[in-house]
């Protein structure tokens, strides 16, 4: 008889974990199991803003999909996805198609930009390896540039950042950290740069606690960061952005060399164009993370959206809760492959820390408040603990932070 095919679709946290987690939970001869890619790498998301401003290399963030996956026991096939065909169980890839029993859904996140003018063709956004690299290598080359280009302008030394969330502030973190080497490097004073942050709250890091997010804008503004707060981009030009203030008429124009949108992500937009039941464009799962109209269908990470039991609102897109929806769906994977009841998930908080550079950060774990470097340290410990998951220690040593302290 026939193995049944488990396909994964995305090998963002969500996938490489499931992947990994099936790996141990099954036997080889219970399932055949396939991960698709667009890349062959996989890549920490919550890593980019570093590789964006350019004070890690972007390699660091990246790692060969086979040197983490036993291939011998998870086939992986570097293709793009382009729709699913629930009713022939058939995924439509770039360069064929794949045939699947089970199929887990996890594509990840795409920048969404509200539709507002001129965003998605006049600023960056911090998605994916390719996206910071183009950032990184941008506002080093306005850099470069100022001091050698006859055409050159002060604004070329001025960074927007559109959003005040969790990735706006940690990119900010990274921009202060790096903007003085900028300057020693490129003969510039830093005097002349720029960095405008623009956020429609009237604070900054709206889901965490009020007196660590006044910390990291405390912080980030003694570092020269000018925060635009009740304040929102109406429009991104060649030249910058135009922004409103909340109740005013006015239009201000900031001009600026770079402009990056960190103010909002929607899930990937293939399952709502293969015909899924969207809420608002994510797959809303059972809890146990199932397609509620196909038993074989099932998505995790910022893809899907599961409510917790009786609440109103859903748990929020992170990499923490699509790790923890993998490990709970790959042991449902054998519970169903087994013929056994399935076990809900439920969201076990850890704690979130917001790095502000190298040195700095905020966060909440285990109920306890930290900030400076005692939070630096455990933003480091959680992102090594990640690695440590995926790929045990030898992963650690070759790409973990702790070992830089
Ligand atoms: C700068 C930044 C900082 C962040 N910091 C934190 C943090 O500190 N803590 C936290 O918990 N969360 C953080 N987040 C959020 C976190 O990164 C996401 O919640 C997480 O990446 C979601 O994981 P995922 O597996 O669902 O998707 P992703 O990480 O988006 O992975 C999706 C994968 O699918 C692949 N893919 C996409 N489309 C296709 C296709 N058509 N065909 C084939 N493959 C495809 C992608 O290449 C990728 O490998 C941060 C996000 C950003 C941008």
């Amino acid at each position: 008889m026939s193995k049944p095919k488990i396909v994964i679709l995305g090998a963002g946290y969500g996938g490489m974990m499931t992947a990994v987690r099936l790996e141990k939970e099954l036997k080889a001869e219970d399932a055949d199991i396939t991960l698709v890619n667009k890349h062959n790498y996989h890549y920490q998301t919550t890593w980019l803003h570093e590789a964006a401003a350019g004070t890690i290399h972007h390699d660091r963030t990246r790692m060969l999909i086979k040197n983490v996956i036993n291939t011998k026991r998870v086939k992986f096939v570097q293709d793009t996805v382009e729709s699913i065909d629930r009713e022939n169980k058939k995924v439509a890839l770039k360069n064929g198609e794949i045939a699947y029993d089970y199929l887990i859904v996890a594509l990840g996140f795409e920048s969404n930009t509200f539709g507002i003018k001129g965003l998605a063709e006049n600023a960056f956004a911090i998605r994916s390896v390719n996206t910071a690299r183009k950032i990184r290598e941008h506002i080093e080359y306005k850099f470069a540039s100022y001091n050698n280009d006859p055409d050159a302008k002060d604004s070329d030394l001025t960074i927007v950042v559109g959003g005040a969330g969790l990735s706006g502030i940690e990119f900010l973190g990274e921009l202060v950290d790096r903007i003085p080497d900028l300057c020693k490097e490129y003969d510039i004073d830093p005097n002349k740069v720029k960095i405008v942050d623009v956020e429609g709250m009237p604070f900054v890091l709206p889901p965490f606690d009020r007196e660590l997010a006044k910390y990291a804008q405390n912080y980030l503004e003694s570092k020269g960061v000018v925060f635009k707060l009740s304040t929102f981009i109406k429009e991104a030009t060649p030249e910058g952005v135009k922004v409103q203030k909340k109740d005013s008429e006015e239009l201000e124009e900031i001009q600026a060399g770079t402009v990056v949108w960190t103010g909002g992500v929607k899930a990937n937009h293939i399952p709502a164009d293969s015909g899924f039941e969207t809420n608002r464009g994510k797959i809303q799962v059972t809890e146990d993370l199932r397609y509620p109209e196909d038993d074989h269908v099932f998505a995790v990470g910022d893809v899907a959206v599961v409510f917790p039991k009786n609440a109103e609102r859903p748990y929020p897109p992170t990499a923490q809760i699509a790790i923890q929806e993998a490990e709970n769906l790959a042991k449902n994977i054998k519970h169903i492959l087994h013929g056994e009841k399935t076990e809900a998930f439920v969201y076990k908080p850890k704690g979130t820390v917001a790095s502000l550079g190298e040195k700095q950060a905020i966060g909440v774990v285990f109920d306890h408040k930290l900030t400076g470097k005692p939070a630096a340290a455990m933003k480091k410990v959680i992102d090594d603990r990640y690695l440590l998951m995926l790929g045990g220690v030898p992963l650690v040593l070759k790409k973990g932070k702790l070992n830089l302290l």
